[in-house]
């Protein structure tokens, strides 16, 4: 099975770069290289170092969204926050056209930091309480000094995203989950970005209303052509909505490709055992398997309880390899 899958993943690539060659998958807008973040606490003898994030490298282009899978804990967040830099990395980098953000400092990152935004799980917590939530809309855009375009930008916004416009002169508390979701997602439009971070954006949603946020996401990172990441541990949302994804386990991204590719022929064992697991739990419960979190720095990640493991999988680093559909596995065979 592997062997063919193998093949398979080769014929794709090779399909795929020919096309890429001519220029049909658009040029490369955010490219995460070797990005590491260690989280540090305590001091002395208690001190204690969490690796969250572990040498993680993926690239997206304008009209991709790319989605990160994975259990609780596998460090979703953190690679989210260091893409929009709400964290600093402790190694690699982040680039965005030209552009290294991983080195920008001080008034320089105060000015980029609007072409960055991150949705994050919890929309109210993203608005100020006191707000009404016209001037919440509008904040970003003063701002970032484009008054002349206010009135123009928002209504073109409100009325592009369905947002009613009673609920400008009200409060965050005043309305409901998904219309507060849906004013984040227009204030983030609203400042043109060159990066979303979506963070687990509908999981306090209604079914009904998450559907309706998630299409939308999709028409606006569309008609936009903004490069998307989209955080989930949601398996049936991410299969809906990206054109790629990555599966990360202990900070470690372990498995990379095109969505269909990797949902239908995972080729790394922790990915199958998480597409099993929300197709058993259905598609809102999170997975969470225990032994998994367990910290590990040498060899595979999941090697411990690993049925295909080897000596060899519990030594070194085992690096993703292979061309669109990558893996990283050394019981997948190179041919
Ligand atoms: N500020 C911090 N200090 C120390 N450790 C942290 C900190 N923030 C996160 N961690 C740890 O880093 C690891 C990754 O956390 P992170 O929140 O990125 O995971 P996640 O995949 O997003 O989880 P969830 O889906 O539950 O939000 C976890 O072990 C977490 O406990």
């Amino acid at each position: 099975m592997q062997k063919r899958s193998v093949q398979r993943t080769i014929r794709i690539y090779e399909e795929r770069t020919y096309a890429e060659r001519r220029g049909e998958f658009g040029v490369i807008m955010l490219a995460v290289e070797h990005l590491s973040k260690t989280y540090t606490s305590g001091f002395l003898i208690h001190r204690e170092e969490v690796h969250a994030v572990r040498d993680v490298s993926f690239s997206i282009k304008g009209t991709e969204i790319f989605g990160i899978v994975g259990e609780s804990g596998c460090g979703k967040t953190t690679l989210g926050k260091m893409l929009v830099r709400l964290l600093d990395p402790t190694g690699g980098r982040v680039t965005i056209g030209d552009l290294d953000i991983t080195r920008l400092r001080g008034s320089e990152l105060q000015r980029y930091w609007p072409n960055l935004q991150m949705i994050f799980q919890d929309p109210r917590a993203s608005l100020n309480p006191r707000m009404r939530i016209g001037d919440s809309l509008v904040e970003g855009l003063k701002l970032s000094g484009e008054r002349d375009l206010i009135e123009d930008t928002v209504q073109e916004i409100i009325q592009n995203m369905n947002i009613r416009e009673e609920i400008l002169n009200r409060y965050p508390h005043e309305v409901s989950g998904g219309e507060i979701q849906r004013i984040v997602i227009a204030r983030a439009i609203s400042l043109n970005p060159k990066l979303i971070v979506a963070d687990e954006p509908t999981s306090n949603l209604d079914l009904s209303v998450q559907a309706q946020i998630l299409t939308l996401i999709k028409k606006v990172q569309k008609e936009r052509s903004i490069p998307c990441v989209l955080i989930s541990h949601d398996i049936e949302v991410v299969k809906w909505m990206c054109n790629r994804i990555a599966v990360m386990l202990r900070g470690r991204i372990v498995e990379e490709g095109p969505t269909d590719d990797v949902i239908r022929n995972p080729l790394h064992p922790y990915t199958e055992e998480l597409i099993n697991a929300s197709s058993f739990c259905g598609e809102t419960t999170e997975y969470q398997n225990p032994e998994a979190s367990q910290p590990t720095d040498e060899g595979c990640p999941y090697a411990g309880r690993c049925t295909a493991a080897r000596q060899e999988c519990r030594i070194g680093e085992v690096r993703l390899r292979g061309g669109i559909h990558k893996v990283a596995c050394r019981s997948v065979s190179e041919d």
